[in-house]
Formats: C-alpha cells, sequence, structure tokens
C-alpha cells in the first residue's frame, strides 16, 4: 500500500504567536498547491500559538494541517495545567505528539501514560503521532531493536486494529535528537522495518502497511532525501529544521518527490 509521507515540524518550546504566523505564512507561500498532492505537512505549534495558527489556516485555507505537542489523558476536571483531546479538536488540529522523548524523559512519562494519551487522541479524532526511540547506551549495546519493539508494545497495548490504524508512529532515537548526529538511513530503516513487524502481530499485515512510521532525529534537507528513500520511513519528525521556513520548505519539497520551491 502507497504510504503518503508525513513532515511534521514540533517547534517545542520555541516562538511566540506573532513568530507562528510568519513561520506558517512563509512556508506556506513556499510550498503551492501542488505539493500537498504528494506530501502531507504539519505544524505543531506549542499551545500558546495554536489558535494563531488555526486562524491563519482556516482564513487563508491552507492545505497544511497543525497539531499538538502533548495532550492530557483525561477528559476534563481539576487537572491543573492541562489541555484534554477535546479541546485540541475544537481547535482544528489533526495531530498530536505523544511520549516525546523529552516527555519521557523530563516529564516521567512512561510507556503506560503514553498509551492513556494514545487513546485520549483516538477518542476525541486526533492522529496520535506515538513516539519510541533508544538512549545512546542502548544503542551502543546493540539492544536498540528489542528496546523500540518493546516501548512500540508498551505505548500501544490493548488497542483494536482499527485503533492502530489511525496512529502515525515516529521513531527518534534520543542520542540523534537536537544534536546534529542523524541516524544513518539504513540504521533508521532497520529500526523503522521492525517497527512495522510488530504492527503486524499487533494488528494486521493490512493495518501495518497503512501506518506511516517517521523517523526523527537531526532531519534537515540534506538528509531527507535519503531517509524518506527507505522502504518503511515515511516522512519525518523534524524539530530544529521545522523553525527554518525555506528549510521546512525545502525537506518538505523534497518529500512530496520535488521539484525544489
Ligand atoms: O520532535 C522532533 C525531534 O525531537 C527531532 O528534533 P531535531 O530535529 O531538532 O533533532
Amino acid at each position: 500500500m502507497a504510504r503518503k509521507p508525513l513532515i511534521a515540524g514540533n517547534w517545542k518550546m520555541n516562538l511566540n504567536h506573532l513568530e507562528a504566523i510568519a513561520l506558517v505564512q512563509k512556508i506556506a507561500f513556499s510550498l503551492p498547491e501542488k505539493y500537498f498532492e504528494k506530501v502531507d505537512v504539519t505544524v505543531i505549534p506549542p499551545f500558546t500559538d495554536i489558535r494563531s495558527v488555526q486562524t491563519l489556516v482556516e482564513g487563508d485555507k491552507l492545505l497544511l494541517t497543525y497539531g499538538a505537542q502533548d495532550v492530557s489523558a483525561q477528559d476534563s476536571g481539576a487537572y491543573t495545567g492541562e489541555i484534554s483531546g477535546s479541546m485540541l479538536a475544537k481547535l482544528g488540529c489533526t495531530f498530536v505528539v505523544v511520549g516525546h522523548s523529552e516527555r519521557r524523559t523530563l516529564h516521567g512519562e512512561t510507556d503506560e501514560t503514553v498509551l492513556a494519551k494514545t487513546k485520549a487522541a483516538l477518542k476525541n479524532g486526533l492522529t496520535p503521532i506515538v513516539c519510541i526511540g533508544e538512549g545512546l547506551d542502548i544503542r551502543e549495546a546493540g539492544e536498540h531493536v528489542a528496546y523500540n519493539v518493546a516501548q512500540l508494545r508498551g505505548s500501544l497495548a490493548g488497542l483494536s486494529a482499527d485503533e492502530i490504524s489511525k496512529i502515525v508512529v515516529a521513531y527518534e532515537p534520543v542520542w540523534a535528537i537536537g544534536t546534529g548526529r542523524v541516524a544513518s538511513a539504513a540504521d533508521a530503516q532497520e529500526v523503522c522495518k521492525a517497527v512495522r513487524d510488530e504492527l503486524v502481530a499487533l494488528a494486521s499485515a493490512e493495518v501495518a502497511a497503512g501506518v506511516r512510521v517517521l523517523y526523527g532525529g537531526s532531519v534537515n534537507a540534506k538528509n531527507v532525501g535519503e531517509l524518506v528513500a527507505q522502504p518503511d520511513i515515511d516522512g519525518g519528525l523534524v524539530g530544529g529544521a521545522s523553525l527554518k521556513a525555506d528549510e521546512f520548505a525545502t525537506l518538505s519539497a523534497i518529500a512530496a518527490g520535488g521539484p525544489l520551491p
């Protein structure tokens, strides 16, 4: 099954609402309609910028989508600081990142937390981008495939095949995030293939063939072409390079198969 590539720009804790508007405008200006037939492009701003991005995307009928960086596992109530799936859905979000390694490491999120957030996203019609990825010690010990498969299993435990068909998986080796040290295309492919094989076991071959598996970790316009050329890599979860309009537009165009904007 042909999978349309997805380029997701995770802005992390950067930009104010004016900068957000300027960035989205520049990306949209650089990527005319024809690109969106071949690649899905989404921006993932901080919560505080989502409304501004929504106004722009809806007002100008832009073809790019947007999402959020996290979601509460809870529906509503006394959860100070949390943002629910229904709140994000009402803001027009398409995607939500769950289990990013920065959430797992800095906020103690476990596979159980990630599973609960994945369910909350699905319940509200959002597409969760479920992140997994090993640290350098695991990679150097040669245990990265088993580690990622176990993290995937834990993060999707008990989901139905239909639910699994509605997720995106992002493989982000922690040692490659924000370091400029990208995984080789072959190393990234090895884990993304193992992810897809595990999706066959968790759901079915048909479902696994349709789920988009992204690579993340120092993706830029120079390396994205080789990464998305791998049979099991369907796009990128992009951090630093998503804050630069020209570079993000260029790498999205490369994922679309060109031409360069
Ligand atoms: O969510 C994005 C990833 O953490 C990758 O970040 P990066 O492209 O800055 O390495």
